[in-house]
């Protein structure tokens, strides 16, 4: 990830003590973080398939570089990289996509989006209209979703990172501070496009540092991906919400093609 002019990336997280692996979450204090409930803390992650993530959260705390545990702790699983031969290629009406050779099975890590962080405002003061691949880090926005638009949140609470009771906790705004822009510098998720109906949800994590504002937006399976099956996720716009550089409305009709699909990307 680069880093704009003006970014000041936070202080890095303090981290675990474990040794090794974190195995014991009742030990590992960045797998505390992960639990609402302090009788029953547990990793976000469970071991099958290279670790899979158990269930969709405003934020997942992973370890990070001051923890003491190594690189293959079972809380570092969004850390490693591509594990799936994605394919980028081309289609009819949307451009670019994104397809996987080898299945994907559900909560797998795909990919995290990758580019310039930067801040909002600086964006705005661009007129950087034209810019499709900007990535708001807005945390709260992403778990709430649009319509329920990531199948597997049904049973979770947003409440949890909010709570005051965390040493970094964050306010909750309503405009993000900062997003990541992969117009000029990205890797493979700048080529996924949008779904009404996705095979892949956003998550939040935490890893250097405990910094909402600016947390890594990682990709994740929804669901059990077939190989050769367009990867995609829900953009999340709220339809008539973004605006031209006169201030008019402006539309984006939607070619996912699901059933469900809303007609517009925005
Ligand atoms: C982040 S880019 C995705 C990659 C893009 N298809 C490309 O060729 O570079 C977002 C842009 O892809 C197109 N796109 C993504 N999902 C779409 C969809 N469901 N229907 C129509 N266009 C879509 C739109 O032009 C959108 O602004």
């Amino acid at each position: 990830m680069q880093v704009a002019k003006g970014v000041k990336l936070p202080t890095t997280a303090i981290g675990c003590d474990c040794r090794g692996n974190c195995l014991n979450s009742h030990d590992c204090s960045c797998a505390k973080l992960n639990s609402t409930d302090s009788k029953h803390y547990d990793f976000p992650y469970v071991h099958r398939d290279g670790g899979r993530l158990v269930e969709a959260k405003a934020v997942v705390f992973e370890c990070g570089p001051k923890c003491g545990c190594g690189p293959d702790c079972i809380n570092r699983t969004s850390q490693r990289g591509l594990k799936y031969r994605l394919e980028v290629y081309r289609t009819p009406k949307k451009g670019w996509a994104v397809r996987s050779w080898d299945f994907i099975p559900a909560g797998a890590p795909v990919c995290e989006y990758i580019g310039v962080l930067r801040r909002t405002e600086d964006l705005d003061n661009a007129c950087d209209n034209e810019n499709n691949f900007i990535f708001d880090i807005d945390c709260l926005q992403t778990m709430r979703g649009l319509g329920g638009r990531e199948r597997r949140l049904r049973d979770v609470s947003i409440s949890t990172i909010y709570n005051s009771d965390r040493p970094d906790d964050q306010k909750v705004e309503n405009t993000p501070d900062y997003c990541i822009d992969a117009g000029a510098v990205g890797n493979v998720a700048r080529f996924i496009n949008h779904s009404c109906e996705p095979n892949l949800f956003v998550q939040c994590v935490l890893s250097s540092h405990h910094d909402l504002k600016l947390a890594r937006v990682v990709l994740f399976a929804a669901d059990n991906i077939p190989p050769l099956q367009e990867l995609t996720y829900d953009y999340g716009y709220e339809l008539d919400s973004v605006h031209g550089p006169d201030g008019k409305v402006k539309q984006m009709v939607c070619y996912c093609g699901a059933e469900g699909c809303r007609g517009r990307l925005f």
